[in-house]
């Protein structure tokens, strides 16, 4: 049983959650993208407060999976011909992936997406769960899961970054190493599970970031969407 929380932590959580899904709803961008023609694939960003800072869980993939084995990544997947929007391909992976229901979880919105290495449209879809969630990992998909404060995302203390030509286009790709002190585990988050990480955290906090960002914080809106109109639309001339 959690010990009780005093009241003044349970209105700290409480208000942590409430700016950062007050912040978060501005950045929805309902069905403006649903309509692109390509493959679709939608990952769940689980958000929490432990110990009074707002966290998010990662999964570790399984070493049996074709793709990205052994890859930091969300929960997520592919969209299938029973889910009706990218939301419910997000809660139904997660169900899959880590035993999360989705009465478990509050969904507060759908972000701008991305274009994986398949050109598959990946859909971010941002809840709120339970604080005292335990996941249950489906081996056959998720070998570990962890939690990361989020702020780690604004000031990491190991981080680099790469900058690939994606598409014909310089695009900063983010590496952190996140130590977990209690698993003494170090997990290597980057790529695009990073990206949307950053993005989250910069939406969130609305703070300048220890290293270089190619979004105007000022502008997050439009410069994240027209970031992603670009690289459509390179992708799209190219398929
Ligand atoms: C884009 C994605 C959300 C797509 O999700 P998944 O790859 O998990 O797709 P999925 O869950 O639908 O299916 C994964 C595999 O599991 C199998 N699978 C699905 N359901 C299953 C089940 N119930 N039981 C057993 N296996 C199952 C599928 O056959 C599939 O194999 P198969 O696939 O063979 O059919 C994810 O790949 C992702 O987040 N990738 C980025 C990870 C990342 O950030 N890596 C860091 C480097 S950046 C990077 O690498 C960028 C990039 O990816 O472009
Ligand atoms: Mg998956």
């Amino acid at each position: 049983m959690a010990a009780a929380l005093d009241p003044q932590s349970e209105q700290k959580r409480m208000s942590l959650k409430e700016k950062a899904k007050q912040q978060l709803r501005k950045f929805d961008v309902g069905d403006r993208f649903s309509h692109l023609p390509l493959a679709k694939a939608s990952v769940l960003v689980p958000l929490m407060v432990r110990d009074g800072k707002l966290c998010v869980l990662f999964t570790v993939r399984s070493m049996k999976l074709a793709r990205s084995p052994g890859e930091v990544c969300f929960p997520g997947g592919r969209r299938d011909p029973t889910d009706t929007d990218e939301i419910a391909t997000a809660l139904r992976e997660a169900r899959e992936e880590v035993g999360l229901h989705a009465e478990q979880a509050e969904v507060i919105c759908k972000l701008v997406p991305a274009i994986d290495k398949t050109r598959s449209i990946v859909t971010p879809v941002v809840a709120f769960i339970e604080d005292s969630f335990q996941a249950h990992p489906n081996p056959e998909e998720v070998s570990d899961v962890f939690y990361v404060p989020l702020d780690y995302f604004i000031h990491p203390s190991k981080y680099k970054v790469h900058q690939v030509q994606m598409l014909g286009k310089g695009v900063p790709v983010h590496f952190f190493e996140y130590d977990d002190l209690e698993r003494n585990t170090s997990y290597k988050i980057w790529g695009l599970t990073a990206h949307f990480t950053v993005f989250i955290a910069l939406a969130i906090f609305g703070e300048k970031p220890t290293f270089e960002i190619d979004y105007d914080l000022d502008n997050l809106i439009s410069s994240s969407e027209n970031n992603f109109m670009e690289l459509y639309n390179i992708t799209k001339n190219k398929l």
